[in-house]
């Protein structure tokens, strides 16, 4: 059976890894809305035009106007609240690729429609934790995309989740992995936006050089696969082979592995729990390779740790930390900061915060929370 999807944020490294599976299968997928912020109207005019989309929302209402001109006969929304209306037009599947917290209200959207959410913005389930999962209206609506989620919910099947003992996220290192704190701090952005083993979006690639995509994913780990934070463990894996690991209570480990491609996680998540042939391809067993893990030197990537702590702490402050790190990420990325600050920043940011317990959590709780977060994290780095 054909089904319907809307693509979050086309334009961008997962939305048109997305797109780019389903052009050859127009058996199994039909696009019918797109949504990106207006940074590249050209490439989502093409977009719109390839895959025949009725419905395009962009957030830039500039860009929409022209999105409109070269669309006639297309419904163009625009404006802040366009992706999330889009969102919530009922499609089978609704994928997630936009970046940062901007994708909360698209993704509560998503899942109240009854769609089915393919989730790469890990950012909206880490900002808004229980109110995310109490918008889903039936059981296993969300679809993890980021690779380590993926691999997990594909070991998953392996085992009940009682028989569970911890699980194992795996960590590139990024491409600061052997430096020292010093080094670390004085990186550029050159030098953090060249990831060893991924090609991702800036703002992903910024956060894998701290780690503080890996502190985001432990909190997504912990949200979506309801396992406390102390039983979910980060090994530093630098061929991002293995995608992650569950360890189960009689000592078997089921890994997931693959060559790193975004092809494979993004087709069993449109397609979830069917996987599409020919997605991405498999590991090379003929050629002789080495797969290695180490430990993450926490001294030098607090960010981690930092996470584990923000869990601990309050309903807000896991909002408190991705959106402080956004701040600090935009900063870094003009030249505006240095790379040491931007951990360093949303530990202070995090220190500061007064925190909602977990059953007064609300939309505006969340919303208020990151706002104070941004403003705080600007104090932080002006003073
Ligand atoms: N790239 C990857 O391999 C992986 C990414 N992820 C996660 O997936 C998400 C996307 O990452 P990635 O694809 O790398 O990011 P990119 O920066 O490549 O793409 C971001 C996309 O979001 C769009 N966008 C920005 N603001 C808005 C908005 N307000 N409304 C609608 N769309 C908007 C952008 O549009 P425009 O072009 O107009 O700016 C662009 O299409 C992130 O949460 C990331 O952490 C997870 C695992 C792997
Ligand atoms: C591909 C993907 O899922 C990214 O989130 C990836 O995890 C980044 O790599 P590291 O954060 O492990 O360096
Ligand atoms: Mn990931």
């Amino acid at each position: 059976m054909t089904r319907t999807v809307v693509v979050l944020g086309s334009t961008g490294s997962i939305g048109t890894q997305a797109l780019e599976i389903m052009a050859p299968r127009p058996d199994a997928f039909q696009v019918v809305g797109l949504s990106a912020g207006g940074a590249n109207v050209d490439l989502l005019v093409a977009q719109a035009r390839a895959h025949a989309v009725p419905v395009v929302a962009v957030a830039d209402p500039a860009a929409a106007a022209a999105v409109r001109a070269a669309l006639p006969g297309t419904r163009v929304l625009a404006g802040a609240d366009a992706a999330a209306e889009l969102a919530a037009c009922g499609a089978d599947v609704v994928l997630n690729g936009i970046t940062g917290s901007v994708g909360l209200l698209p993704t509560l959207a998503a899942l109240r429609a009854g769609s089915s959410l393919a989730l790469a913005n890990k950012e909206s389930l880490v900002v808004g934790g229980a109110l995310v999962h109490a918008a889903a209206v039936r059981p296993d609506q969300i679809v993890p995309v980021d690779s380590e989620h993926s691999a997990i919910a594909q070991a998953l099947r392996s085992g009940a989740g009682h028989e569970v003992r911890r699980l194992v996220l795996t960590a590139s290192g990024g491409p600061f992995r052997g430096w020292s704190a010093q080094e670390v701090a004085g990186a550029t952005p050159q030098q953090a936006l060249a990831h060893p083993t991924w090609s991702m979006g800036p703002v992903v690639t910024v956060n894998s050089a701290s780690l503080m995509n890996k502190g985001l994913e432990l909190i997504e780990a912990h949200l979506l696969f309801d396992v406390p934070a102390d039983r979910i463990a980060v090994v530093v894996h630098p061929q991002s082979v293995v995608h992650s690991m569950v360890e189960f209570v009689d000592g078997s480990t089921i890994a997931q592995a693959s060559p790193p491609d975004m092809r494979l996680p993004i087709a069993l998540g449109l397609a979830w729990p069917d996987r599409v042939p020919g997605a991405a391809a498999a590991c090379d067993w003929t050629a002789a390779t080495s797969w290695t893990f180490e430990p993450l030197d926490e001294e030098v990537f607090p960010a981690v740790g930092l996470a584990r702590s923000a869990v601990a702490a309050s309903a807000t402050h896991p909002a408190v930390y991705n959106a402080a790190n956004e701040e600090c990420v935009a900063a870094f990325l003009d030249g505006r900061i240095g790379f040491g600050r931007i951990v360093a920043t949303v530990a202070d940011v995090l220190a500061d915060h007064a925190g909602t317990p977990a059953d007064e959590l609300t939309l505006d709780a969340v919303l208020d929370a990151e706002s104070w977060a941004r403003t705080r994290a600007h104090e932080v780095l002006a003073s």
